[in-house]
């Protein structure tokens, strides 16, 4: 633990460039737009992550809350209808352009599997170097979500989403993630995924998807 006034220690934080891993080459090939919305929430990513680790004086906070405030100001003539919105489906950015989950970079991804790596920064803390319990099935359904989505399948939507915690998650770490279908019956599908470090198995989850009928919310 880090007293008020002393540095963190950035070294596992940061690679050498001085980004953080899952801050980088964010985009599949997307628009300028989307260039541009990737950079806005990276930038937001990271202010939550700094946020997290800092004890600010008084003054400072009382700054960081009026520039907050005017920014929150500005973006509220902008506010459009749930389809119009940016923030969570832009599906050609590694992010989706969303903060709200840990940015989860697949690397192989087919029909009925997909692979890669997800990376908790400090925002995520729990406590003593583990990501919160709750941080981790947010990660398990983003991933099996766009698995039961992919593909050109009808909507789907999670019935049931059991996480099995079997050693702690660490944070500031990249992480492996593996999703995979297990079975599909009508408009029910079943999928898992797993989270390891290394060789440890961090946490494992079994989702079960039901495909949305047309005009279902
Ligand atoms: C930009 C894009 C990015 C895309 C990327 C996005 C990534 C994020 C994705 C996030 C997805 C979500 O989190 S969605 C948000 C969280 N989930 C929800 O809010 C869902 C709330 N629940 C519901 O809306 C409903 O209960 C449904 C849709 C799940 C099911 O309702 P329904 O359509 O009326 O179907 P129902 O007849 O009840 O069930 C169908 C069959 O499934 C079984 N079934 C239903 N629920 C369960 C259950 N919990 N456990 C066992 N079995 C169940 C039934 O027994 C039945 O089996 P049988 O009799 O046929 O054998």
């Amino acid at each position: 633990m880090t007293s008020a006034g002393e540095q963190p220690d950035r070294t596992v934080l940061l690679t050498d460039t001085g980004e953080r891993p899952w801050r980088s080459a964010n985009l599949y090939g997307g628009d300028e737009y989307s260039a541009a919305y990737d950079e806005l929430t990276n930038a937001l990513g990271d202010f939550l992550d700094r946020l997290a680790e800092a004890r600010p004086e008084t003054e400072l906070i009382a700054s960081m809350t009026e520039s907050l405030s005017e920014l929150a100001r500005g973006l509220d003539p902008l506010a459009v209808a749930e389809r119009d919105r940016v923030f969570g489906r832009r599906t050609d950015l590694v992010s989706r352009g969303q903060t709200m989950s840990p940015t989860v970079d697949l690397a192989e991804v087919d029909d009925r599997s997909a692979s890669g790596t997800v990376y908790f920064g400090p925002y995520f803390l729990g406590g003593n170097g583990a990501v919160h319990g709750g941080a981790i099935p947010l990660v398990f359904d983003e991933i099996l979500g766009r698995l039961a989505n992919a593909s050109g399948r009808p909507p789907q939507r999670t019935a049931y989403l059991n996480t099995d915690f079997r050693s702690i998650t660490p944070v500031n770490r990249t992480l492996t993630i593996r999703a995979w279908l297990v079975s599909e019956d009508g408009r029910k599908r079943v999928l898992r995924a797993t989270i390891h470090d290394q060789d440890i198995l961090c946490a494992e989850a079994e989702g079960l998807f039901i495909a949305l009928r047309p005009g279902q919310p």
